[in-house]
């Protein structure tokens, strides 16, 4: 299947200068969408993961069912303020400006494998700070996922030696 087919550019949001790579039409057809999560699945499977997180929001979308699918438990890293329990924090640039993620600090027992879901990585910031909220709770990196990398902004260099797969490359 041409997943790249279902994602679709949109120039100069939400800045100008940045070519907006919008996963909406993929998430909208049923089987690129079936395909998508199914072929993910496969891929980070070999990364045994005890638990899965999803970074805010777009990473919600893949992480809850890859975590279904994996069989394992699901943890949200948000941005600052909305979760409601005792969190760990940690601060990253945007390819499109600044911001702070945050993880509870009980959302997984210590010691536990995570694997970190998100639709994208660009410049790999927000990626890293969840590697840093992961180890912050006593727990081990197994991977990440991302369904798109955009390569050129070497996203990749800021994240720890653990393994990576991508579905798309730009
Ligand atoms: O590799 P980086 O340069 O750090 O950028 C990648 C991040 O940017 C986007 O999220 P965004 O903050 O736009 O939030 P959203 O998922 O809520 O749209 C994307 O979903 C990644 O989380
Ligand atoms: N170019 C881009 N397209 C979609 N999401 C993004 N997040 C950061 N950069 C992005």
């Amino acid at each position: 299947m041409d997943l790249k087919a279902h994602i679709r550019d949109i120039p100069d949001f939400p800045k100008p200068g940045i070519l907006f790579r919008d996963i909406t039409p993929l998430l909208s057809d049923p089987t690129a969408l079936q395909y998508t999560i199914d072929l993910f699945a496969e891929q980070v499977a070999e990364y045994r993961p005890n638990y899965i997180v999803g970074i805010e929001s777009r990473g919600f979308i893949f992480g809850m069912p890859l975590a279904y699918k994996l069989g394992v438990g699901f943890a949200p890293v948000r941005k600052p303020g909305k979760l409601p329990a005792a969190v760990h924090t940690a601060s990253y640039a945007l390819e499109y400006g600044k911001d702070t993620l945050e993880l509870h600090q009980d959302a997984f027992p210590e010691g536990s494998r995570v694997l970190i879901i998100d639709d994208l990585i660009a410049t790999g910031g927000t990626a890293a700070a969840t590697a840093k909220l992961v180890e912050q709770t006593g727990c081990t990196v197994a991977g990440y996922g991302f369904v798109i990398e955009l390569v050129g902004l070497e996203g990749r260099t800021k994240l720890p030696d653990v393994p990576v797969t991508v579905l798309l490359q730009y």
